[in-house]
């Protein structure tokens, strides 16, 4: 059995990434070794199994006896660990949540229902570097995986609607705390059915802009409000997570040199843990909109086509119908009016499973194969 060694797994990706090991009963095939940061000696956490004591994550020599490192840890433990552990000699495989290596030439980014032709020509050309993508990335990708693959499409402006899980756990928090004291405000109020909704209004208009709002970790009002830019600006005038679109998925699927223009704006709403994209594509001719849904459907078995009707619509393509679970529903599939090239379309998925964990797991199950 491979040893391989765990870090990051309680954090929220690693603790979604656990959760799926165990439904999947994937650590019956390997030999887990938990590592930590923070909490050397301390228990393992529960897999069905007996496990070591958890091991410090910084500690070179005790990584070096991997075969394969998973880890959810974070940018700054990658940078920091991963150069000594590659200078140190280690060869084994390295997975990775975090963004760091993603565009490094020496590592390929992970989406195996998208590029799994990809992934398995690195591991026979001898790659040891495998990086989840984006999610908003890896989640598009899902969706449009079929036109993709028919090389139809010519460009795609994708606008996101990310939920508040993509900036961490204590942002989640903050969103649950900015609604209630909303709430908590206009109670009152809300109560009493003859009060004035312009008064309400008014009151929470008011809040939402006042230091009482808790806006620590977001900045800004996320809850009854949004916030139109996610990480750091580039030079373009992109935010890099505008950025990431193009090359990420460029890579993902293997069209570095002739890329696909893939560009739009990424918002952060008020949703727990579902990314939802607005899709607006130029294909390369004009595909009649049963065939494009034919595409899309037959493409991967997560990806469900949701027909463009108001309640199909309204129950299955949004967050609250989709967290927790694998689906990608794409619906909204229509020409719009600039032309028969132009198509719209509207996709939700969970961003902390295919947008984080599960090319992770599923990566692992594919050097278990190899
Ligand atoms: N959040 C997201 O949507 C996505 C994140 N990623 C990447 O994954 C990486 C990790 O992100 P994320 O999971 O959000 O990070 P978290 O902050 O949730 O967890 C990171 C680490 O924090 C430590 N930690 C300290 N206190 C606690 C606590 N109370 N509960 C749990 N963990 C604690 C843990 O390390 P220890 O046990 O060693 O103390 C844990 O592994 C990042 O690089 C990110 O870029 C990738 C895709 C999506
Ligand atoms: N930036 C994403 C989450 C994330 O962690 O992305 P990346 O893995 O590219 O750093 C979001 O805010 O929704």
């Amino acid at each position: 059995m491979k040893k391989v060694g765990l870090v990051g797994w309680r954090g929220m990706v690693g603790s979604v990434l656990m959760q799926r090991m165990r439904d999947e009963n994937d650590f019956a095939t390997i030999e887990p070794v938990f590592f930590t940061t923070s909490q050397v000696g301390l228990a393992s956490p529960e897999i069905g199994k007996p496990t070591d004591t958890l091991k410090d994550a910084f500690a070179i020599d005790d990584l070096q006896k991997m075969d394969i490192i998973i880890t959810c840890q974070g940018g700054d433990y990658t940078n920091e660990v991963y150069p000594k552990l590659r200078a140190s000699g280690w060869n084994g495989y390295w997975i990775d949540a975090a963004s760091s290596l993603r565009m490094k030439d020496d590592a390929i980014i992970v989406l195996d229902p998208v590029n799994k032709d990809v992934v398995k020509q690195g591991i026979t050309d001898g790659v040891k570097t495998y990086v989840g993508g984006n999610c908003t990335v890896s989640l598009l990708l899902m969706a449009l995986g079929g036109l993709f693959e028919a090389d139809l499409i010519e460009w795609v402006t994708p606008h996101t609607y990310q939920a508040a899980s993509g900036a961490g756990a204590r942002n989640m928090r903050e969103l649950i705390s900015q609604m209630g004291s909303i709430k908590d405000l206009v109670a009152d109020k809300l109560a009493d059915p003859a009060s004035a909704i312009l008064e309400i209004d008014q009151q929470v208009a008011e809040h939402l802009r006042s230091d009482a709002l808790p806006t620590d970790q977001f900045g800004a009002a996320l809850a009854g409000s949004l916030i139109p830019w996610i990480d750091v600006p580039m030079p373009s005038g992109q935010s890099k997570e505008e950025w990431k679109a193009q090359v990420e998925a460029n890579k993902i699927l293997g069209t570095s040199e002739k890329q696909t223009p893939i560009d739009g704006l990424c918002v952060r709403i008020g949703a727990m843990r579902c990314h939802s994209q607005a899709i607006t594509m130029k294909l390369k001719k004009d595909v009649p909109v049963e065939e494009i849904e034919r595409i899309l459907a037959a493409h991967n078995e997560w990806v469900k086509v949701i027909p463009n009707e108001r309640e199909a619509t309204v129950s299955e393509l949004s967050p609250a119908k989709v967290t927790g679970t694998l689906s990608i529903p794409v619906g909204r599939i229509r020409k719009l009016s600039m032309g028969p090239e132009y198509v719209s379309a509207f996709t939700v998925g969970d961003q902390l499973l295919w947008g984080a964990a599960e090319p992770l797991r599923r990566m692992l199950n594919i050097l278990q194969e190899a």
